[in-house]
């Protein structure tokens, strides 16, 4: 795992969008797995004015969404269809019918889930993922306790991570129940991963990831086995991390 240390919010989104740029210029017919969330909005913002500069282009590329919330029709303001349309897809080049989100009002969850599984591997698998973190450590919505075997389900949502996600809704009731997400045996398959962190309330997760043991207490920990990954924090989600200054750290 390397860790790169950005001054500020600003900083660790730009550095993000390079990394995205650079594996589209690597490899155009990439198949990248979106994350949504606060911590990713300043990246989509990055590529969408990497794309109007003419330095990216997503017209090869493919996408697959983490997650979606259950029961939650497309175009309602808190479906991260929407988000993903709002932060970026709107604003790109992607083809038609080249972006995938699960389908979060599928009368069957458990077939949704299944299709979606079978429709990543028959686009060959994710090339780069970008991933948040929790601050309970989770990825994508496997919280914890998740196994690491796990593919696309449905899952309940924890009450700490519906208090997360309060913020954009009217009210905590408001906040479904559900949702479908990747599982982290699907995350671990992917062949890069990006996970970016920003602010002091994920320090204490950055920390754990950094220096704690691989559990299924926290999800994040599984990155630790996988070959490539990349994490981009800014200092004060590294603020508990014993480094110095813009060192670059591999473990
Ligand atoms: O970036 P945020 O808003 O802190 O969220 C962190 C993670 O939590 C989720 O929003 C799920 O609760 C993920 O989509 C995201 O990666």
């Amino acid at each position: 795992m390397r860790l790169l240390a950005a001054a500020d919010y600003q900083e660790m989104s730009r550095m993000a969008g390079e990394f995205l740029k650079d594996q589209l210029k690597t490899n155009s017919r990439s198949v990248l797995g979106l994350a949504t969330g606060g911590t990713v909005k300043g990246v989509y913002s990055e590529l969408v004015k990497l794309y109007s500069e003419g330095q990216l282009s997503f017209s090869h590329a493919a996408s697959f969404n983490l997650d979606e919330y259950y029961g939650m029709e497309k175009n309602d303001v808190n479906s991260y269809f929407r988000y993903m349309k709002e932060h970026l897809f709107h604003h790109v080049d992607f083809l038609p019918g080249s972006n995938h989100l699960p389908d979060g009002m599928a009368a069957d969850p458990i077939h949704e889930c299944s299709r979606y599984e079978e429709m990543i591997e028959k686009a060959g698998g994710v090339d780069l993922q970008l991933l948040g973190i929790g601050e309970n450590g989770h990825i994508g919505f496997n919280e914890p306790g998740t196994s690491f075997q796990e593919r696309t389900h449905l899952v309940t949502l924890t009450d700490s991570t519906k208090k997360a996600n309060a913020r954009y809704f009217k009210s905590l009731e408001d906040v479904p129940g559900q949702a479908i997400t990747m599982g982290i045996g699907t995350i671990m398959k992917s062949r890069s991963i990006l996970l970016l962190a920003s602010g002091a309330k994920k320090a204490e997760a950055i920390e754990r990831l950094w220096n704690g043991e691989v559990t299924e207490d926290f999800p994040a920990s599984v990155l630790k086995r996988h070959p490539n990954v990349t994490v981009i924090a800014d200092e004060e989600a590294l603020m508990l991390i014993d480094r110095k200054g813009k060192e670059e750290l591999t473990r």
